[in-house]
């Protein structure tokens, strides 16, 4: 990966507020953000600083007020809601802090569903796959109440890996999981950024998890903000703009 990589996610000029009653209350203002493809990138800051809401409009959930969204050269302002719903299902997988799975199905109906919902043929197969590749090869026909939260996560990711999106959005993947357990999903996501080169976005309150990104961008009322990295990216040639 170079400086030529080109950018999977383009913003600009991005501000967002939400409606309370008639009162807007700005979230975002003015964000402009270049990520290039294959890379891992942090958002950090504090809490009600915008992240969750920077990661909703990154994969089209919610729309801005202002400024402009391309994803894998797709601008999504050109977009209804069923063609970001179709971008999603081609190019983005999600991942929530709170695991959402269903609970009556197993981890493998649980891992196939976004391709059973597209119609995709060989769904279980390509869930099966995805779960041995997240270490649940032995867990397929568990219920989420069978798992454990660590294994629940990995179930969450291998369903939105399971497309084999370009971005894989992350929120606070770790938050809900002890140390051991967090460490072992962080070396997961990572992992699989290698192996199968999916860009990772994650927010994250861990200033360990973001340190090991390439990037970390730290929003702060609103405004983002690069922090430099001080380690070597491990996947890189050089640092990306
Ligand atoms: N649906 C909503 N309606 C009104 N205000 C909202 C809504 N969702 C979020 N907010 C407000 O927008 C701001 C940003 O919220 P957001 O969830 O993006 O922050 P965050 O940085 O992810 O926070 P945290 O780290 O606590 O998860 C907060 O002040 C929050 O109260």
């Amino acid at each position: 990966m170079t400086d030529n990589t080109p950018h999977l996610i383009e913003s600009d000029g991005l501000s967002m507020h939400y409606l309370v009653g008639q009162r807007q209350v700005p979230v975002l203002r003015d964000v402009t953000l270049r990520i290039r493809a294959g890379t891992r990138v942090a958002i950090a800051g504090p809490s009600g600083s915008g992240k969750t809401s920077l990661l909703l409009l990154l994969s089209g959930l919610e729309r801005p007020a202002a400024g402009r969204i391309r994803i894998d050269g797709i601008d999504l302002g050109g977009l209804d809601s069923d063609g970001l719903a179709d971008l999603r299902r081609e190019r983005i997988g999600i991942v929530f802090q709170s695991f959402h799975l269903l609970p009556s199905l197993s981890a493998l109906d649980n891992a196939a569903l976004p391709l059973q919902m597209s119609g995709a043929s060989g769904a279980r197969d390509m869930a099966a796959d995805m779960l041995r590749r997240v270490g649940l090869g032995d867990r397929m026909h568990h219920r989420p109440s069978q798992l454990s939260g660590g294994e629940q996560q990995r179930v969450a990711i291998a369903r939105a890996l399971v497309h084999r999106p370009r971005l894989l959005l992350a929120d606070e993947p770790t938050g809900n999981l002890d140390d051991q357990t967090a460490e072992s999903v962080r070396e997961l996501l990572f992992s699989l950024n290698r192996e199968l080169g999916t860009t990772l976005v994650l927010v994250t309150h861990d200033m360990d998890f973001a340190a090991r990104c390439d990037r970390v961008l730290r929003l702060h009322d609103g405004a983002l903000h690069e922090t430099p990295v001080t380690r070597q990216p491990e996947t890189l040639d050089a640092l990306p703009a």
